[in-house]
């Protein structure tokens, strides 16, 4: 099974991941931008506020098409459980704020490149935090963890709840984090069960 977290910058995803390793030991652990050279690529543009979104885009694109290949994948053919800091949801949401103008349609055109060869997520856990909640606890440090810019990308992440309420299930994310931990563990704990029945 993949299971997914997403969310705006800030909205808590990392410490929740961290905390997952010791709830599910068997589980395998991933993120993107992953580690790998596509994702120091990535990370360059990240802190690039000049790059050019269309670029940007295909990077978090080929960091995504080897994240699957080296890791996700293998991983489900093994049968594991699969949990991503981030993955393709990500894009859907950030980059078609990005492209804005640049394409017609944004969300639509970057799902359908993706759509011929990615792996949707089996179930997405969406941390819910406000835009200024998530940039003032990412510290606003880059393009992307402005309040103004976030609050479209919260529009982008209610538009594919809508569209899909049965993948996401939305973590309050302004609790306390022992209280937003206890809502996924038991979210994560619940899917699998049913899963397996
Ligand atoms: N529930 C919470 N309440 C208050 N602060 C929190 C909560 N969860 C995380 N934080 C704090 O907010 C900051 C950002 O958390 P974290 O790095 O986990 O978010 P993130 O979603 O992974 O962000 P990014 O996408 O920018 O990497 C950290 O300082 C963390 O300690
Ligand atoms: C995967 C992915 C990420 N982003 C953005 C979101 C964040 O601002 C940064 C890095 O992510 P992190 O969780 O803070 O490490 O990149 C994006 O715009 N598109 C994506 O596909």
């Amino acid at each position: 099974m993949l299971l997914t977290l997403e969310g705006l910058d800030g909205s808590g995803k990392t410490t929740v991941w961290e905390v997952l390793h010791e709830e599910f030991p068997d589980a395998v652990f991933t993120r993107e931008p992953t580690d790998s050279w596509y994702g120091e690529a990535v990370n360059r543009s990240i802190e690039d506020d000049d790059a050019d979104s269309v670029a940007e885009l295909f990077l978090y694109t080929a960091d995504h098409a080897a994240h699957l290949a080296d890791t996700v994948r293998p991983a489900l053919e093994e049968g594991k459980l699969v949990i991503s800091d981030r993955y393709s949801d990500s894009r859907y949401a950030y980059q078609a704020v990005a492209l804005d103008g640049v394409v017609s349609r944004p969300m639509e055109y970057i799902i359908g490149v993706h759509k011929p060869w990615t792996r949707p997520p089996d179930c997405t856990i969406y941390l819910d935090v406000d835009p200024e909640t998530g940039a003032a606890r990412s510290g606003a440090t880059n393009k992307f963890e402005q309040a103004g810019f976030l609050a479209q990308v919260q529009s982008n992440y209610e538009r594919l709840m809508d569209a899909e309420p049965g993948r996401f299930v939305r973590v309050d994310a302004t609790q306390s984090p022992e209280d937003v931990i206890e809502s996924v563990v038991s979210t994560i704990e619940r899917v699998t069960e049913d899963a397996d029945e």
